[in-house]
């Protein structure tokens, strides 16, 4: 069982409020003025990445209060708990096992007393057969030629991680070209499938559920398309595989379940890249690639499993989310890669923390009286810079920031990577120092500008700086290091939806809306004025009939 404490109630909690008054009184810039070992202090190498989280308003009592509420709320029961596979995801009865999904080791995993890891390895080995037999060749559309395409329909889960990965790890893609159709918009699929030709295209149908709208409804026009320009039932078996957990609705939508890959309820959709839902990505990059991210993630699985929280990174991370969310009042989070190939993984996160997170009702069905997750956002660097970094930078609001960046570049050319990289630095240099009022107006002084110029000016360039930031460095983005990073991430989120006693794996939060939508669909199909509404939906909806 989960532990279930209100962190609130904790002593760590009162002396962490306590604390919370003693240190806002320093400056980060105070904090590094008075101790010099804050880089050597409070930052933690794991294999090919380095992450610097100094400079945070954290100091060793902090961390060190912090680990302690940790420790008081049964964070490492809780690990015990997911890696031993108990159905920690109560309100679902499943267990959540996406550690399964890349236990490498094989070391057994149980699921109501049966091992799960066969399973997992049998669908491995089906992953890497198709892959091989897509990539050579050897599998032939119903014209005989070679696939050339792969259009993934899914969505959330479904093709969230297949397209934050294959983005992130385009420089190891072969020459399929992949295809991404999520939304519901007829444009999505429209748009994709002019690029297409029926003969030398594959479609995965990526859906756990294999009931989702939008995807059995892209699935579907897919199939019409198939038929409409030349291809016959008995030829979809060539050209449509199904990734999900549903046999039975892969059957009963027209596609041989001897191309469906299954994988299993206690793995969560926002955590199901590593699954079958990951074969877009094995197919973008090849399957020995794809075992390298498996690889990188189990690594950081053991270093979550077995490091002392001092030194646990995605403990760690989770401790200082949680420092800033309920004790800084930060409501949102902004993850900010210097790594143009990475320009989803914010957006993967959008669904990883909120879905997980965004829960007000603690394990005891009672609604919380304290901040749970935050609000994810951010787009890569140096675009951010000059987009919304003037908030960040001059803002009302307290906006914690990871920073992440590879050392090296897939594409190295003259100064592009010095040049990216000094504005990584730099930026989370000016947020922690910010520029003071004296500095401003000896800069003014020095352009030559009169007191009076300088009295109108001054007050508009002050930078506050003491805003706290993550700087995670990586050696280069491989598929070892972003299966590590997205694992790290992952469990980060795990341990804070621990401590704020919430579950993070059911996400019953995405139904009403989709209830509501069942209810209006019908009232769509003809002309007759609806009136079942409040007005304003009624008004909008005889609207939208009237003029479409
Ligand atoms: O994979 P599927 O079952 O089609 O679900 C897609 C997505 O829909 C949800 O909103 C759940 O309904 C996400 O949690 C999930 O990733």
């Amino acid at each position: 069982m989960l532990p279930n404490i209100d962190f609130t109630s904790t002593q760590s909690y009162k002396y962490l409020t306590d604390h919370y008054i003693d240190i806002v009184s320093k400056s980060l810039k105070e904090l590094f003025e008075t101790d010099n070992q804050r880089f050597e202090k409070f930052s933690l190498q794991f294999e090919d990445i380095l992450v610097d989280y100094s400079k945070n308003r954290v100091d060793e009592q902090t961390l060190a209060l912090l680990q302690q509420l940790a420790r008081e709320c049964g964070v490492n029961k809780a690990i015990e708990a997911m890696y031993s596979g108990e159905k920690i995801n109560v309100t679902e009865d499943r267990p959540v096992l996406h550690i399964a999904l890349r236990n490498r080791s094989n070391t057994p995993i149980l699921v109501d007393g049966k091992d799960v890891i066969p399973d997992v390895n049998r669908v491995l080995d089906h992953m890497k057969e198709f892959t091989e037999a897509i990539i050579s060749g050897s599998w032939t559309g119903y014209t005989g030629k070679a696939i050339t395409d792969v259009v993934n329909i899914g969505i959330g889960g479904s093709d969230l991680g297949p397209v934050m990965v294959t983005e992130a790890l385009k420089a190891y893609k072969n020459h399929l070209t992949m295809h991404f159709v999520s939304n519901v918009d007829g444009t999505h699929i429209v748009e994709t499938l002019k690029k297409v030709d029926p003969e030398t295209t594959l479609f995965l149908i990526a859906s756990k559920t294999f009931t989702t709208q939008e995807t059995m409804g892209n699935a579907h026009s897919a199939r019409d398309w198939f038929i409409k320009n030349g291809g016959k039932d008995e030829d979809v078996a060539k050209h449509f595989a199904a990734l999900s957990t549903n046999s039975e609705g892969v059957a009963k939508f027209g596609i041989d379940t001897k191309n469906m890959f299954e994988f299993w309820d206690w793995v969560g959709g926002r955590y199901s890249l590593w699954s079958a839902i990951g074969l877009s990505i094995s197919l973008s990059i090849g399957f020995d690639n794809f075992a390298a991210l498996l690889d990188g993630a189990h690594a950081m699985d053991n270093h979550f499993k077995d490091a002392p929280l001092e030194q646990n990174i995605p403990a760690i991370l989770a401790l200082i989310g949680i420092w800033h969310n309920n004790f800084f009042e930060a409501e949102t989070e902004a993850i900010l890669p210097y790594d143009q190939y990475m320009h989803r993984f914010a957006a993967y996160f959008q669904q990883g923390d909120m879905e997980s997170n965004g829960k007000h009702v603690d394990r005891n069905g009672k609604h919380v009286d304290y901040q749970t997750g935050p609000v994810i956002w951010g787009e890569p660097g140096t675009n951010g810079q000059h987009a919304f970094y003037q908030l960040i930078h001059q803002g009302t609001k307290l906006i914690p920031c990871d920073f992440i960046a590879p050392a090296q570049s897939h594409n190295p050319l003259g100064e592009h990577h010095n040049m990216l990289l000094s504005n990584f630095f730099a930026q989370t240099e000016a947020l922690m120092n910010g520029k003071s009022e004296e500095e401003v107006i000896a800069e003014l002084k020095k352009a030559g500008k009169s007191d009076e110029e300088i009295k109108k000016i001054a007050p508009f360039k002050i930078f506050e700086g003491n805003r706290p930031t993550n700087s995670i460095l990586v050696k280069k983005i491989t598929p070892r290091t972003l299966g590590s990073l997205i694992a790290m991430y992952e469990h980060k989120i795990f341990v804070q939806g621990i401590i704020w006693n919430i579950y993070s794996f059911d996400q019953w939060g995405v139904e009403l809306g989709k209830q509501l939508a069942g209810k209006i669909l019908p009232e769509l199909k003809d002309d007759a004025e609806v009136t079942s509404h409040d007005s304003s939906t009624n008004g909008l909806i005889n609207q939208y009939k009237a003029w479409r």
